[in-house]
């Protein structure tokens, strides 16, 4: 059954999808690639589309894999399908200008964190509704962090107490995200980098282990374990 978007909801989600997904090893682009015998980006757009606060959700699709992308996600939920770019930030400015006039918090959203819970998309849209210019999902970070050297020697132990892992979804007021993008040089990582370059604050809130990126092959397997227990 095809999910209803919000027609009042004052949130449109921008999914970049378009990625190769060198890291997972060779096949076809990383969000078309099955988990659970579905493409990854259909459980991400299904999760998306559960948020109550959603109004519109555009996926920037492998360019070659746009119109099956749309036949793909057209029982899942109403979705506007563009083709990405060679970067992610490519990717991100091309589904940012296809977003209709209305919703004023805009979410950025990796198809590879499949299976990102829809409570932390509303989590991340209620941090900006409640005044927050730019909102980012983290974790702490676990492991001892070594900094090292060209010959992988290490220098020195990073304290990791004031370091966070970071997540998607990113929010930012829709206004905020578009003149950082307006502004943007060189491809960075993440939307919040470039709004952090525009001088704006970038808050974080409480991130989640399910909103994992589906990266390498282990992370594809422990995905699988999450969904059959129920993720
Ligand atoms: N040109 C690109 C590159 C990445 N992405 C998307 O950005 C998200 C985060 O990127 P990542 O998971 O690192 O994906 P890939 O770039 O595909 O990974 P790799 O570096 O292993 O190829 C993914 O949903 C990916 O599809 C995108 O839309 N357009
Ligand atoms: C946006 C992101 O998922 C936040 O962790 C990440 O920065 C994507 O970067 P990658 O280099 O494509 O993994």
């Amino acid at each position: 059954m095809t999910a209803q978007l919000n027609p009042r909801g004052d949130v449109a989600v921008l999914v970049p999808a378009a990625g190769a997904g060198v890291r997972l090893g060779p096949g076809a682009p990383k969000a078309l690639r099955p988990l659970a015998g579905e493409p990854l980006l259909v459980h991400a757009v299904r999760r998306i589309a559960a948020a109550p606060s959603v109004h519109t959700i555009v996926v920037a699709a492998p360019a070659a894999d746009v119109a099956s992308v749309r036949s793909m996600l057209a029982p899942v939920a109403p979705v506007t399908v563009v083709p990405g770019g060679a970067e992610r930030q490519a990717s991100v400015a091309a589904a940012l200008a296809a977003v209709p006039a209305g919703p004023e918090i805009v979410l950025v959203h990796d198809a590879a964190r499949a299976l990102t819970p829809p409570e932390l998309v509303e989590s991340v849209a209620e941090a900006v509704r409640s005044g927050h210019d730019a909102v980012i999902p983290v974790l702490a970070v676990v492991d001892t962090i070594k900094e090292v050297d060209a010959g992988e020697r290490v220098l020195g132990t990073v304290d990791r107490s004031a370091l966070r892992a970071v997540q998607t979804p990113q929010g930012f007021r829709r206004s905020v995200l578009a003149a950082a993008h307006a502004a943007a040089g060189d491809p960075l990582t993440d939307d919040a980098g470039l709004v952090e370059k525009q001088g704006v604050a970038v808050v974080c809130v409480p991130g989640s282990e399910h909103a994992l990126k589906i990266t390498r092959p282990f992370d594809l397997a422990l995905a699988e374990h999450l969904l059959a227990a129920g993720a």
